[in-house]
């Protein structure tokens, strides 16, 4: 789907492909660098983070593991409910690995900061966060993360694996929604 393809459901382009893999290599050569010798598992959350798990696997050197969990907290919405909900719980056993947990955005914090707790529970060696996007002026809690993408404005953004009621997943670049939309 290209931006054009959104037509006016699109309000701006954020963020390009372009930029968005540009940063991903920087990261990936960071991750690389952190964690040589080391045995690193990613761990992607379901299903925004499809996108940003898949481009910067790719561009990480070392050998690493992959592994998946869905939790929900937004629902349909543009809004966190702060409930997060295990949908699909990891297959690996996280005692002594190193976990960097892989994400789209971090927004109000409220899920990343439930998930590192529940992670960190498991006997992990070390659990970090990489997201692509956070929005600093939308936390409600502080979240320490190790590796960010790009820090955005306090709007809805979709795209890149960013969803609206399911939609806009494919759109290869991050925008900001029109509020028509979502009856802004
Ligand atoms: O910082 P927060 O305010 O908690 O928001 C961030 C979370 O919300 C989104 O997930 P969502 O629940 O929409 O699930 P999805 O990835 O399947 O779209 C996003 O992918 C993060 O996991
Ligand atoms: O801005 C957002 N867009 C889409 N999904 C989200 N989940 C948290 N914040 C967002
Ligand atoms: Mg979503």
């Amino acid at each position: 789907m290209t931006p054009e393809q959104m037509g006016e459901d699109l309000q701006e382009v954020l963020l390009t492909e372009e930029q968005l893999h540009g940063r991903l290599a920087e990261m990936a050569a960071r991750i690389d660098a952190d964690y040589a010798g080391r045995d690193l598992l990613l761990v992607g959350v379901l299903k925004g983070a499809v996108m940003v798990m898949a481009d910067l696997a790719r561009r990480i050197s070392l050998p690493v593991q992959m592994d998946w969990m869905a939790v929900s907290s937004y629902g349909s919405g543009t809004k966190s409910s702060g409930v997060v909900r295990i949908l699909k719980d990891l297959d690996t056993d996280l005692h002594g690995r190193d976990v960097l947990i892989v994400e789209d955005i971090i927004d109000s914090g409220l899920t990343l900061s439930w998930l590192l707790s529940n992670l960190r529970s498991r006997g992990a060696a070390s659990v970090e966060i990489a997201t692509m996007l956070r929005k600093p002026d939308a936390a409600k809690v502080e979240v320490d993360v190790r590796y960010v993408g790009f820090d955005i404005p306090n709007e809805f953004v979709v795209g890149y694996g960013l969803d609206y009621a399911e939609r806009y997943r494919n759109l290869p670049c991050v925008g900001t929604l029109a509020p028509h939309v979502y009856g802004g």
